[in-house]
């Protein structure tokens, strides 16, 4: 099988999905296809309809229509399978704040079905190389937006999931908790894991993803492999502005009276 023939091993496969809040479309019938084993980056403006396309892939949000399969599994028909099989780090991410951060991985593996020796295990390491140990007695209430998206990364890997789901992993993280979170998850997808990640920040998608999906309003622009998606587009940006057809809005004469002469 070549690198970017997927149809044997789509880590997600998704088909005619919809969803609407009252009038607003926010996912209008998308069918896509994300290749196991790599870093998917799934791109697009403010209220493209990522976090609602996320939130039905990963059974928080009922599709009006649709399916999603994950590894294989319908989300939907066999979400007890498709759980298991996943790891999740959703936008706002709502934790147990009143634990400690060891406490909230102990809960979690426990949730997992993992003996709790494991889970002990796993969480030193995790907390180690996440550069938690010295904060996991300290209470979630109390951690940084930089720490709580630690602590809820290691919590969505402590079962060792085939497919990790993360809603803008990297926002409100300083360089060098994103190098950290970056390393972690450069191993994890070496191993044969899958990571799609929702971003706007394209610089970061086009040194991290080898696959990307571009979307906009609701729909699908482009989807395939980061050189095919990006073309003759000197940067991933340049593609995405074409793309969404974003280009030259604020260089019309619409904001002349800001800055200048007073
Ligand atoms: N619960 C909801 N009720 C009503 N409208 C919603 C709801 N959730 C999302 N929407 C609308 O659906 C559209 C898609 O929103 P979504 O949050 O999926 O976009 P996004 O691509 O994740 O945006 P951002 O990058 O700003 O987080 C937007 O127009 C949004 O206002």
């Amino acid at each position: 099988m070549g690198q970017d023939d997927i149809s044997a091993a789509a880590a997600v496969r998704i088909e005619g999905l919809w969803k609407r809040f009252g009038e607003q479309v926010a996912v209008a019938g998308i069918d896509l296809e994300l290749p196991a084993g790599r870093f998917v980056g799934l791109v697009g403006p403010n209220g493209a309809g990522k976090t609602t396309t996320l939130s039905m892939i990963t059974g928080l949000l009922r599709p009006d229509s649709g399916r999603v399969e994950i590894a294989g599994h319908d989300v939907w028909q066999d979400p007890a399978a498709v759980k298991a099989r996943i790891g999740v780090l959703p936008e706002g991410l709502r934790m147990f704040e009143r634990l400690s951060g060891r406490e909230l991985l102990a809960y979690t593996g426990r949730l997992r079905g993992l003996p709790g020796d494991e889970v002990d295990q796993r969480a030193t390491q995790l907390l180690d190389v996440l550069d938690l140990a010295g904060a996991q007695h300290k209470l979630v209430i109390d951690y940084s937006t930089g720490m709580r998206k630690k602590i809820g990364l290691a919590a969505a890997l402590l079962h060792n999931p085939e497919v990790l789901f993360l809603d803008e992993p990297f926002e409100g993280v300083d360089p060098v908790s994103a190098q950290t979170i970056r390393t972690v998850l450069e191993r994890y997808t070496a191993s044969g894991a899958t990571v799609v990640f929702s971003s706007h920040v394209m610089e970061l998608v086009e040194s991290l993803c080898s696959w990307v999906a571009v979307m906009a309003g609701g729909r699908i622009r482009a989807q395939g492999p980061l050189a095919e998606v990006r073309g003759d587009a000197a940067s991933l940006q340049e593609a995405f502005l074409a793309l969404v057809g974003a280009r030259g809005r604020a260089q019309d004469d619409s904001l002349d009276w800001l800055g200048g002469a007073r």
